[in-house]
């Protein structure tokens, strides 16, 4: 379970400090597919990065199965929106099986051939293993990214805006695959999208976060999620 308490985040500019976020709590519980939506500047990107462990609060806590999140650890990993992230010079197959032997996973390069593939095959990318990146569209580049976070066996997987820069129809065809993925691998997932659509299809939780209240001001659980319009109208309430 992910717990975050009462934390707050200010950035000192030349003249002035500017807090993104103000006493900030959440509850995260395993396997959920926790979405964050809120409008542009609130924090979306600043509250996964604490997360990760890739910056720290200025008070307040973060917690991973109660032990306090202070580093980037291998428990949390972290897709992004660009599609930049894979080792250009390896293959497909190559990218996840360097990755896993980065991590201390499986003694065997066989072994780790054998599970790379399958974390492939989840991702739809099956006879695509021995691809190099650029031959990659956008959609499978992020698949690929999905698929080598995902091998690594993380508690949780932060994705922030992974599918942004894709088209409608890629973003829709990709959603069945990441939402099978996440059931299958049973990865707690945190993903900031500013996509309602994409929120209310993946999400088993959507979390409004606000510019105002430099936090979160309303959580949904997908039985309670309410209706496109309505999120719309929060997220500029929210702004
Ligand atoms: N390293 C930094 N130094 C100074 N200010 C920062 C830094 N990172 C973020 N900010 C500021 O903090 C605020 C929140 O930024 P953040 O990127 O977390 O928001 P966001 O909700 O992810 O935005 P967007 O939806 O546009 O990506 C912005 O005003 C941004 O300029």
């Amino acid at each position: 379970m992910l717990e975050i308490h009462n934390i707050s985040r200010s950035y000192t500019g030349s003249s002035q400090t500017h807090t993104v976020i103000d006493h900030l709590n959440l509850t995260v519980c395993d396997h959920d597919f926790f979405v964050i939506v809120g409008p542009s500047g609130c924090g979306k990107s600043t509250l996964l990065r604490l997360i990760g462990g890739f910056d720290r609060p200025d008070s307040g806590s973060l917690l991973l199965d109660g032990t306090e999140i202070t580093a980037p650890s291998k428990d949390i990993m972290m897709v992004f929106q660009s599609f930049d992230q894979l080792f250009p010079w390896y293959t497909v197959l190559g990218n996840l099986t360097y990755a896993m032997k980065k991590a201390g996973l499986f003694r065997t390069l066989a072994e780790r051939k054998e599970c790379a593939r399958s974390y492939l095959s989840m991702a739809g990318l099956s006879g695509f293993e021995n691809a190099y990146p650029h031959q990659l569209s956008g959609g499978m580049k992020q698949r690929a990214a999905l698929a080598r976070a995902l091998s690594l066996k993380p508690k949780v997987l932060l994705m922030d805006e992974p599918f942004s820069s894709l088209d409608i129809a890629t973003k829709k065809a990709l959603y069945p695959i990441v939402t099978a993925m996440a059931a299958q691998t049973g990865c707690t997932i945190l993903l900031v999208t500013h996509d309602i659509h994409e929120a209310r299809t993946l999400g088993s939780h959507i979390a409004v976060m606000s510019r105002q209240k430099k936090g979160i001001s309303a959580v949904f659980s997908k039985e309670a999620m309410p209706e496109a319009e309505t999120l719309e109208k929060m997220l500029e309430e929210n702004a």
